[in-house]
């Protein structure tokens, strides 16, 4: 098999992986009521909310670039596993993360199972 092939096949099982994987989730996810946003709130202090993207957000400061991009690389997979990805930038040892729901154009429980994920890699 040539090396095109191979990575061509690997493409296309990627992406079969991925439609299998995310195939259950066709369902509309919900935004978060007021009283749920509270409690969101409530139980990750150290997140702030942004009221015009109704997201949360916070900043993580580390060592050094190689901590922060460790960091990064941890979120990044957790991410992945989840179907759910942060808004995020990194400059050196700072990674700022913003964390809202496309699908639902606000805060949803996605929001809340990645804030607890990332929170457990600390
Ligand atoms: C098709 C796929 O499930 C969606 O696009 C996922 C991917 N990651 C996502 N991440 C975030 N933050 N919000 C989403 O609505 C979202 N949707």
């Amino acid at each position: 098999m040539s090396s095109r092939s191979r990575l061509v096949a690997h493409r296309a099982l990627s992406y079969g992986d991925r439609t299998a994987l995310t195939s259950g989730r066709k369902t509309m996810v919900q935004k978060l009521d007021d009283a749920q946003r509270s409690a969101l709130l409530a139980r990750f202090p150290q997140w702030t909310h942004d009221p015009v993207r109704d997201a949360i957000t916070r900043q993580f400061r580390f060592d050094d670039f190689a901590q922060a991009f460790g960091f990064m690389a941890s979120v990044a997979i957790v991410a992945e596993k989840l179907d759910h990805h942060p808004e995020w930038s990194n400059v050196y040892n700072r990674v700022d993360v913003l964390l809202t729901t496309h699908d639902a154009n606000g805060l949803s429980e996605r929001d809340a199972k990645l804030a607890e994920a990332i929170e457990a890699l600390l």
